[in-house]
């Protein structure tokens, strides 16, 4: 029998570069068969970049793309059987939802679709996938915002692509919305099976929506892993930095410690990762918030610090503290497990974790 492929897209060494500006640097990467795959990286680490290479849009200087057991380097765009969703979603103003959507069916080079009845039947599957029963008539400017993006989906989604490349897709939609269509995409593409690769500049839509991670820093893929080994085992301190989770600290090994600005951190059985760089990194919702003089247990790290401020956030409270030379250390304090001490402005805390909750770096 038949395998199937598991791997539906496989970049090897590809590389992009603008004038003496590697966008992208050397890029390996499989994507799954059937999987929702969220590529994080902050501004100008390349993500754009590699959707266009994937998408047809660029050429790239070297490497190969394969897609589906194919190389594809050279193929046009509208060739690629690769669907694309932009963030700004790109419909026709002066046309209904159902004709935005069955523009692409009818329209597309491979194959168009010019039976109106079988047009018009994969439209209506199309608009119950995605949700959208009941407008099929409304102009797309006489809808929400959440239901923009579910025309847009729609409209890539009825031409059948083996790939969905989104970019960005919740970033115009408002905050509130866009926690809503978070679960919406997952359930869309579960139900379609097809591969969703998805732009975010957002480290906790990456980790909320991936059932793969792809971490780019500098056009290199920096960690490519589940959300959950993305979150607790950040590969590198750069990594560690992008998740917006981790007190990050520089500074060298000595012996039985790490020696950062703030003195020794004695070490224990924690994690350690091998770096370029040497540091020391403890996430926000491991630390407890302690009286500046309360004993520590020799497991434990005591860091002393200045209440700044609270911030509430539904079921968490960030707590906002400065270093003796003005740097932030922030506290999560889940409140599913305990209410963190009410702290006075400008007052001393001892700052605690266990030495084994840490990641080390070298
Ligand atoms: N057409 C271009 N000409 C020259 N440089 C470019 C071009 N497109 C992108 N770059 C550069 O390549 C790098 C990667 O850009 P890219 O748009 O892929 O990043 P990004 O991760 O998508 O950023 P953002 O999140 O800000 O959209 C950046 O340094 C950018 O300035």
């Amino acid at each position: 029998m038949e395998r199937l492929l598991s791997s539906v897209l496989k970049l090897a060494g590809v590389t992009k570069a603008y004038g003496t500006l590697n966008a992208l640097d050397g890029i390996d990467l499989s994507l799954p068969n059937d999987s929702y795959v969220s590529l994080l990286g902050p501004s100008g680490s390349g993500k754009t970049t590699l959707l266009r290479v994937i998408a047809g849009f660029e050429q790239p200087d070297l490497g190969t793309v394969v897609f589906k057991g194919q190389r594809i380097e050279t193929v046009p765009p509208h060739r690629r059987d690769i669907g694309f969703v932009f963030q700004n979603f790109a419909l026709f103003p002066h046309l209904s939802v159902s004709r935005n959507i069955a523009f692409g069916l009818e329209n597309r080079v491979e194959n168009p679709v010019t039976d109106p009845a079988i047009v018009q039947a994969r439209v209506k599957d199309m608009i119950a996938l995605v949700g959208l029963s009941g407008l099929e008539d409304r102009g797309v400017a006489q809808i929400s915002g959440g239901q923009r993006q579910r025309v847009a989906l729609a409209r890539t989604l009825v031409t059948e692509p083996s790939l969905v490349l989104l970019d960005e897709p919740l970033g115009a939609l408002d905050a509130n919305l866009r926690a809503r269509m978070r679960s919406e995409l997952r359930l869309i593409r579960e139900r379609c099976g097809v591969t969703f690769l998805h732009v975010t500049g957002s480290e906790s839509e990456a980790l909320a929506m991936g059932d793969m991670v792809l971490v780019l820093d500098s056009g290199r893929i920096a960690q490519a892993a589940d959300a959950d080994t993305i979150y607790n085992r950040p590969k590198s301190l750069a990594v560690a930095g992008f998740l917006n989770c981790y007190n990050l600290f520089e500074g060298r090994l000595a012996g039985e410690s790490f020696l950062g600005p703030y003195g020794a951190f004695p070490l224990g059985d924690q994690m350690q990762f091998r770096d370029d760089r040497t540091g020391y990194a403890i996430r926000y919702d491991r630390v407890a918030i302690r009286p500046a003089e309360a004993p520590v247990a020799d497991d434990e790290v005591k860091l002393e610090a200045t209440f700044v401020a609270d911030e509430y956030s539904g079921a968490a409270i960030n707590s906002f503290f400065s270093l003796d030379d003005g740097r932030v250390f922030e506290v999560e304090s889940h409140l599913s497990q305990s209410m963190p001490p009410a702290c006075a402005p400008q007052s001393r805390y001892a700052l605690v974790w266990k030495r084994r909750d840490a990641l080390v770096y070298a």
